[in-house]
Order: C-alpha cells, then sequence, then structure tokens
C-alpha cells in the first residue's frame, strides 16, 4: 500500500480541493506567524470547513502559548495537532486530555540519539514526523535529513517523514525508508507560500508511483 499523504501549509479553498481530488489523507493548516504559509484563525476555520469530512485537518502550532492553543483548538476543531517546535512530553499530554484529536510530534533528526531521545513521546505522540533539524525556521525550509538513519530503525510510535520531499525525490524517501506516511509543504509550491496545484498532483502521482 503506498504511504498517507499530507499536504501541509495550504492557505486557499482551491490547494484545499486541489489536495483532496489527489488523494491525500491530511491537509496541514499552519497557525505560526512567522512562516510564510500562515493563516489566521478565521481563515483556517473556513478551510477546515471546505475540507469536510473529505480528508483529515492538521493544524500545526509551534511552541504557541496555552492561551493561542486553546483559541486555535476551539476555532479549528482539527482531526490533528501538529507539534513541531520544542513542545514537551507533558504539554502534549495536557492536550491529548482535553481534545478530542490525534497528537503529533514533529522532531528535527540529526542523528542516531535522536531516535533514542524520541522514546519520551512514546504513549503520548499518536505519530513521529521525522523532519530536518530546525533552521531559519522550524519546519518548511525545504530541508532534507539523513533518510539513511531510519533504515534499519525499529519504530515503536506511528510515524511518518517530512523535510525537502519534493515530486522528484519522494519516491526515494519511501525507498530508502519505507515511510507510512510522507509530508510535503514547500516541495509543492512556486514561491513561499504559493501551492502550485500541478505539483501537488505531481507529487501524489509519485507516492503512488512508488515501490
Ligand atoms: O511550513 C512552514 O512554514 C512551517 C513553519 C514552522 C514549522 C513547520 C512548518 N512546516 C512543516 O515542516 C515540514 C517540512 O516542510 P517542507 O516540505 O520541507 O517545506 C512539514 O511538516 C511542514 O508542514
Amino acid at each position: 500500500m503506498p504511504p498517507l499523504i499530507k499536504i501541509c501549509g495550504l492557505s486557499t479553498p482551491e490547494a484545499v480541493d486541489a489536495a483532496i481530488e489527489q488523494g491525500a489523507a491530511y491537509i496541514g493548516l499552519v497557525h505560526y506567524e512567522p512562516s510564510p504559509r500562515h493563516v489566521d484563525l478565521r481563515t483556517a476555520a473556513e478551510l477546515r470547513r471546505r475540507a469536510g469530512a473529505h480528508v483529515k485537518v492538521v493544524l500545526l502550532l509551534v511552541n504557541a502559548s496555552q492561551q493561542l492553543t486553546g483559541q486555535a483548538l476551539a476555532a479549528v476543531w482539527p482531526d490533528v495537532v501538529q507539534f513541531h517546535g520544542t513542545e514537551t512530553p507533558e504539554w502534549l499530554g495536557v492536550v491529548k486530555r482535553l481534545v478530542p484529536a490525534e497528537i503529533w510530534k514533529a522532531i528535527g533528526l540529526k542523528d542516531a540519539g535522536t531516535l533514542e531521545r524520541i522514546e519520551k513521546y512514546r504513549g503520548i505522540a499518536d505519530r513521529i514526523l521525522f523532519d530536518a533539524p530546525a533552521s531559519a525556521l522550524p519546519g518548511g525550509n525545504g530541508a532534507r535529513f539523513d533518510w539513511s538513519l531510519l533504515a534499519n530503525h525499529r519504530h515503536t510510535i506511528d510515524w511518518g517523514i517530512a523535510g525537502g520531499l519534493t515530486p522528484d525525490n519522494v519516491a526515494a524517501a519511501i525507498a530508502a525508508t519505507r515511510a507510512p506516511l510522507v509530508d510535503v509543504s514547500s516541495g509543492v509550491e512556486s514561491a513561499p507560500g504559493v501551492k502550485d496545484l500541478d505539483r501537488i498532483a505531481a507529487f501524489c502521482a509519485a507516492v503512488r508511483a512508488a515501490q
């Protein structure tokens, strides 16, 4: 079975529709002001309504305060909350007890030591999303991590990969990692924050064709 697809950083109804038409299982809405993909909560709620039950909606937050997290969750009612900063397992546990959403934790994968450190999220995070280590932004930089780090790893938490994936390299990433989920943002854009509908289609086709 091909991996599940998440298209992240959507900000228009057209991009939401394209992701659904192309078979994405998840779409991501970034609520993080420094990002070129930031959507305000009104827009996020509108896009969430447009998505309906056709696709699962992931709300991406980065080290958001308790107050902002509460406001964002109440506005968007996401299926998944993706924490993409340095949030602790304790904080994720608090959110998990309060909202009926899956909890994902993005982790910048630097070396084998990172794989040991993620164990603290076991039993709390429903999925670990391996990404490149943070640079200009905590994510969405179009940077890859060393896929070979996952080649022989025995995963104890559901997982997926992100970071620098494109229509051209996603098949190789799947072959190297056997990832059950692939997540793309900047790799399907024509400019930062501007989704390219043809590249969304090409990415989804490449995932479906991957061995
Ligand atoms: O997309 C962003 O701007 C962003 C900002 C802050 C944290 C995470 C962000 N994006 C997520 O990062 C990964 C990898 O993105 P890319 O494909 O390398 O551009 C993905 O989960 C994005 O949703």
